[in-house]
C-alpha cells in the first residue's frame, strides 16, 4: 500500500464508523501485519515520551542544598575564620563527597524502579490479519481494531464499533464514577471526552466487551496532550525514611549542640580559641549521619531488584519495608492457591451421574460452552484466552464431540450478560436460547423445572433436589468447583437481565477440578513458622474452598468458613472480634465489598495486612491493603494498576518469598545503623577525657582523624552489611511489631551501650598505653612524634574497633558461627579497603603530617590486634545470651515444628 495516511491528528474521530475506515484506512478486520509494521515506523510507538523527573544537574544539586549539606557548609565556613583553614578544605571536600555519593545511590534506586516496567510490559488484543492476537501495547497503531473487555487499560484513543462498556474515566479527569460508552451512540456534538463513542488512553473499562478502531496513539492521544496527569507526582517518603530523616535530626541536633557545648569547655581546659571551634567543628561533622538516608535508600532498592528477579514486581521502594512487617495475607484462591487450569472430571444431569467423557453429558457440555467468552486454540491445549473455567467448558464440549467455535458462537450471540462477581453467574441469548451458568446458589433459584439429556422436561421434586445438593456436597468435599447450567427457550429477545434471567430449566451440574500449585504448601507453613496468618477469601463454594485450604495446610484444625452472607450480618464490632481470634479463616461466596471490609477491619486491629485481587472490583481492597497483591499473568490491568506489588507468576509461594525479602532488608538497613552509631562513642570519649581533665591529658584524637574515619574507613563496610544475606531463623520469628521503628531501644542500647563502649575502653587503653610508653604522666609534656604515634593508637583503635563491630552487626540474634565467617564476601572487601586506607593514612610519609599520624611498630599492631576479637566476642557474648531468654517462634495459631534456634 503506497497511499499515505492521513495525518492522525487530523483524523476526526466523531466520524460514523465507516468513513472513519476510509480515513484511517482500515477496515472492522483490523490491519495487516505488514502494514502495522509500516505504521509503527510512521506514527512511532504507542507510549508516552517520559517527562524526566529533574533533569540530572538539578538532581545533583539539589544534593548540595540538603539541610545536611548546607550544616556542613558552614561549618566550612567557621573553620575558615576561625583561624583552621586546613580544617575548612577537608569539611569543603566532604561535601561534594556526600553529595556524589547520594546522588549515585539514589540514581540507582530510582533506575531500579524505572527498570520494574519491563517486567510488566502492557498487551493488547488487537486483530492483525484478521485473527485476534496479543500485541504489546507500544504496537499499536491508528487504524488497528483491537478487543476490549471487562478489566481492560484502554492503550490508545479509539472509537467503538462494536459492544457497549463502563470506562472509568478517573486518570482524565478525575470523576470516579465510570461512564457509560457504546458503539452505536448518538453523535452529538459537546466535549470529546464525554462523547459516548470514543474511548481513551489511560482509562480502564471496569464492565462490558466491545471493539474500537484505535484514531490516536502515543503522544498525540488525549492522555498524550495532557501527559503531566499521567506523570506519577513524588513518591511519599516511607515510614522507613521518615523514622531515619528523623533519627537524622537528632543526632544532628544533639551533634550540635555537643559540639557547642565543647566550646566553652575546650577554651577553659587549655585549648585556644581557634583549636576549639576546629575541634567542636569536628565532632559536628562527625557525628551527623549524612550518609545514611542514601544508604538505606539503596539497600532499598536492591531488595526491589531481587524481588523482580524472584517474580514480585514492587512500585514503591517503601512496600519492601511493609512487606517485611506483614502479619496477615488474605489470598484468593483460584490461580493463586491452585493452578487455574481447569478440567471438569465430573457431569451431574437430573437422574444420572456421569464421568466428563459420557456423550450423555453433550447437550449440558454445549450450552455451558456457549455460555462463554474464552477462546481455545485449535488443539485445545495451549494458545487460548481467557477465563480458565471457560476453557475448560470448551474444552469439555470438543471432547464431547460438539466443539463450540468462537467466531460461530459470538456471531450467532444475541445478548451477553456478563459474569458478575457479585450475582456470580453469567448468561447469553444464542438464537432463542438463553443459557446461564454460575454457582449452584446464584442458578437454582432461577430455575422452575429441569431438562434431562433426553429432552423431557420435568419438576424440580425434592428427590432432584436432594440429589443434586449431595452431589455438590461430594464434589466440594473434594475440593472440585461445581457450576450450575440452566437453559431457557424465549420466544422474543428478552428486554434486559432479569427478564432473562428467570424460569429457567436446569439442565445439570458441571465439576471440574484445579489442583493446588506445588510449593503452595510449603509456603503456607513457611508463614506459618514465620507468625503470619493465612485467610482464604474467595468468590468460591465454601466446602471447595475449605477443602483446598485444607490440602495446602491453611487453618491447620482451626479452619472456619464464612460466607459472604454471613458476613454481610454481621456487625463491625462481630466482624473484628471473629479476625480477633486465632485460626485461619475460608471467606466464601465472598463479594468485593466483603473484601474490603475484610481488610479494613484486619487493619483497624493493627495489623499488616497482604491482599491479593485480581478483578476490577477488587481494586477498592487492594488499594486498601497495606500491601495490595495483583495477579501479573490472570489479573486485569485495573487490579495490577490499584495494587502495589504484582506477582509475575501469580503464585502465593512468591508472596512469601517476598515478605522474607522484606524482613532481610529491614534487617539489613538496622545492621548498618547499629556499625555507623557504634562508633560514636569511641569518637567522644576521648574528647570528655581531655575535656574532664582540664586539658591535662592531650586531645587523644584530632578532627581530620575522625572525617578519616567517618568519611574514609567506614563506608564501604557499611555498605556491605546491606547486602548481608538472610539471617538465619528470619522466618521463624513473629513479625515486627507494627510500631516498632528501625531505630530502637535496644539497637541503640547494643550500639553505645555495649559496642560502644567496649571500643571505647580499648581505644582509651591504647592511648594511654602509647602514652605510658611515651614516659608520659599527667600534667607532663610530650614531643611531637611521640603525641603523633598516641594518637595514631587511638585512630587506629578505633579502626580495628569497627571491624569486630562490623563482625557484630552481621546478625541481630545468630551466632557468627551459624552464618560463617566469610559468607559476606563485600564486607570481606569493605574491611580489606578499610585496612589499607588506614595503613596509608598511617604510613604515607606526605600524609603523616596532615592527618596527625606516626608509623606504628609491631608492638603497637600487636596491642591492636586482640581489639576486634574482643568487640565482636562481647557482642556474641549479648546475643547468646538473647537467644536463650528470648526464645523464638512462639508466636501465631498455626502448628509448628519447633524450630531450630539460630
Ligand atoms: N465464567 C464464569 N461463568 C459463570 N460462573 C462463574 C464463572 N466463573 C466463576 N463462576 C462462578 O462464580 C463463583 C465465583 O467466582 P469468582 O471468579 O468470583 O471466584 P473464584 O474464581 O471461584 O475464586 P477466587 O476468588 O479465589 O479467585 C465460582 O465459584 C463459580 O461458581
Amino acid at each position: 500500500m503506497t497511499e499515505t495516511l492521513a495525518e492522525p491528528v487530523a483524523v476526526d474521530g466523531r466520524r460514523p464508523p465507516p468513513q472513519l475506515f476510509r480515513d484511517l484506512r482500515t477496515s472492522a478486520d483490523g490491519l495487516g501485519a505488514r502494514e502495522a509494521a509500516r505504521r509503527l515506523t510512521v506514527y512511532g510507538p504507542n507510549e508516552l515520551s517520559r517527562r524526566r523527573g529533574r533533569s540530572w544537574p538539578a538532581e545533583l544539586l539539589a544534593q548540595f542544598t540538603q539541610p545536611l549539606a548546607v550544616l556542613l557548609m558552614v561549618a566550612a565556613v567557621l573553620a575558615w575564620f576561625g583561624g583552621t583553614p586546613a580544617l575548612a578544605l577537608a569539611v569543603v571536600a566532604v561535601i561534594p563527597l556526600n553529595a556524589g555519593f547520594a546522588f549515585v545511590q539514589e540514581r540507582q534506586a530510582e533506575r531500579a524502579v524505572e527498570a520494574l516496567a519491563a517486567y510488566l510490559p502492557a498487551t493488547a488484543r488487537a486483530l492483525r490479519d484478521g485473527l485476534l492476537a496479543e500485541v504489546p501495547a507500544r504496537e499499536l497503531v491508528p487504524g488497528d481494531v483491537i478487543e476490549i473487555a471487562e478489566g481492560d487499560r484502554i492503550c490508545a484513543d479509539s472509537r467503538l464499533i462494536e459492544g457497549d462498556l463502563s470506562v472509568d474515566l478517573s486518570a482524565l479527569n478525575g470523576e470516579s464514577v465510570p461512564a457509560g460508552r457504546a458503539a452505536d451512540a448518538e453523535v452529538v456534538p459537546g466535549p470529546l471526552l464525554e462523547a459516548r463513542e470514543l474511548i481513551f488512553s489511560g482509562t480502564a473499562c471496569v464492565a462490558g466487551q466491545g471493539r474500537a478502531v484505535i484514531i490516536h496513539t502515543g503522544m498525540h492521544s488525549e492522555i498524550g496532550r495532557i501527559a503531566a496527569l499521567s506523570q506519577r507526582g513524588r513518591t511519599d517518603p516511607s515510614p522507613l525514611e521518615r523514622q531515619v530523616r528523623r533519627a537524622t535530626w537528632i543526632i544532628a541536633i544533639a551533634a550540635v549542640a555537643a559540639g557547642a557545648a565543647f566550646l566553652p569547655i575546650g577554651v577553659v581546659a587549655g585549648l585556644g580559641w581557634a583549636a576549639a571551634i576546629s575541634f567542636a567543628i569536628g565532632l559536628i561533622v562527625a557525628n551527623v549521619p549524612e550518609g545514611l538516608l542514601p544508604t538505606i535508600t539503596l539497600a532499598l532498592a536492591a531488595g526491589v531488584r531481587e524481588l523482580a528477579r524472584d517474580g514480585a514486581v514492587v512500585k514503591r521502594l517503601s512496600a519492601v519495608e511493609t512487606l517485611g512487617a506483614t502479619t496477615v495475607v488474605c489470598t484468593d484462591k483460584t490461580g493463586t492457591l491452585t493452578e487455574n487450569r481447569m478440567r471438569v472430571t465430573r457431569l451431574w444431569l437430573p437422574g444420572a451421574e456421569i464421568e466428563a467423557g459420557d456423550p450423555r453429558g453433550r447437550r449440558l457440555a454445549v450450552a455451558a460452552a456457549r455460555c462463554t467468552t474464552a477462546r481455545e486454540s485449535g488443539d485445545g491445549t495451549a494458545g487460548g484466552t481467557g477465563d480458565p473455567t471457560e476453557r475448560a467448558l470448551l474444552r469439555l464440549a470438543a471432547d464431547l464431540g460438539a466443539p463450540v467455535h468462537a467466531a460461530d458462537r459470538d456471531r450467532e450471540r444475541g445478548a451477553l450478560y456478563a459474569f458478575d462477581a457479585r450475582l456470580k453467574r453469567m448468561s447469553t441469548l444464542d438464537g432463542d436460547l438463553v443459557h446461564t451458568k454460575g454457582a449452584v446458589e446464584s442458578v437454582l433459584p432461577l430455575c422452575i423445572g429441569v431438562l434431562a439429556a433426553d429432552g423431557t422436561t420435568g419438576a424440580l421434586s425434592d428427590a432432584a433436589r436432594a440429589s443434586l445438593s449431595a452431589a455438590v456436597d461430594r464434589y466440594a468435599a473434594t475440593g472440585l468447583r461445581v457450576l450450575a447450567v440452566a437453559t431457557r427457550q424465549v420466544p422474543a429477545p428478552p428486554a434486559d437481565r432479569t427478564a432473562a434471567e428467570r424460569d429457567l430449566l436446569l439442565l445439570g451440574l458441571i465439576a471440574m477440578v484445579d489442583p493446588p500449585r506445588t510449593g503452595v504448601a510449603e509456603a503456607v507453613a513457611a508463614a506459618h513458622h514465620a507468625g503470619i496468618r493465612v485467610h482464604v477469601i474467595t468468590g468460591d463454594y465454601g466446602p471447595t474452598a475449605a477443602e483446598i485450604a485444607r490440602q495446602v495446610g491453611i487453618g491447620g484444625d482451626g479452619r472456619r468458613i464464612v460466607t459472604g452472607d454471613q458476613l454481610d450480618r454481621m456487625t463491625e464490632a462481630e466482624l473484628d472480634e471473629l479476625l480477633a481470634v486465632p485460626g485461619e479463616i475460608v471467606f466464601a461466596r465472598s463479594s468485593p465489598e466483603g473484601k474490603l471490609r475484610i481488610c479494613e477491619a484486619l487493619r483497624a486491629g493493627g495489623q499488616i495486612v497482604a491482599m491479593t485481587g485480581d478483578g476490577v472490583n477488587d481494586a477498592p481492597a487492594l488499594r486498601h491493603a497495606d500491601i495490595g497483591v495483583a495477579m501479573g499473568r490472570s489479573g486485569t490491568d485495573v487490579a495490577r494498576e490499584a495494587a502495589t506489588m504484582v506477582l509475575t507468576d501469580d503464585n502465593f509461594a512468591t508472596i512469601v518469598r517476598a515478605v522474607d525479602a522484606g524482613r532481610r532488608v529491614f534487617d539489613n538497613v538496622r545492621k548498618f545503623v547499629l556499625y555507623i552509631f557504634a562508633h560514636a562513642v569511641p569518637e567522644i570519649v576521648p574528647f570528655l577525657i581531655f575535656a574532664m581533665s582540664g586539658g591535662a591529658v592531650p586531645l587523644p584524637l584530632t578532627v581530620l582523624q575522625i572525617l578519616a574515619i567517618d568519611l574514609g574507613t567506614e563506608t564501604l563496610p557499611a555498605l556491605a552489611l546491606g547486602r548481608e544475606p538472610a539471617e538465619p531463623g528470619l522466618m521463624d520469628r513473629p513479625p515486627r511489631p507494627p510500631g516498632q521503628g528501625v531505630i530502637d531501644r535496644r539497637l541503640l542500647l547494643r550500639a553505645w551501650g555495649l559496642l560502644g563502649v567496649v571500643s571505647a575502653v580499648l581505644v582509651t587503653a591504647g592511648y594511654f598505653w602509647a602514652l605510658w610508653r611515651a614516659g608520659w604522666h599527667p600534667g607532663a609534656g610530650l614531643s611531637g612524634g611521640d603525641y603523633r604515634r598516641a594518637t595514631t593508637m587511638t585512630f587506629a583503635g578505633i579502626v580495628a574497633c569497627q571491624i569486630g563491630t562490623a563482625f557484630a552487626a552481621r546478625t541481630d540474634h545468630a551466632s557468627l558461627r551459624s552464618i560463617g565467617l566469610f559468607s559476606n564476601r563485600l564486607l570481606l572487601a569493605g574491611i580489606a579497603f578499610e585496612l589499607v586506607f588506614a595503613a596509608v593514612l598511617i604510613y604515607l610519609p606526605p600524609l603523616q603530617p596532615i592527618f596527625s599520624t606516626a608509623a606504628l611498630g609491631p608492638a603497637e599492631l600487636a596491642f591492636l590486634l586482640p581489639f576486634p576479637l574482643i568487640v565482636w566476642a562481647a557482642d556474641e557474648v549479648y546475643r547468646w545470651r538473647g537467644r536463650r531468654t528470648r526464645p523464638r517462634g512462639t508466636l501465631g495459631s498455626a502448628p509448628k515444628s519447633s524450630t531450630a534456634r539460630g
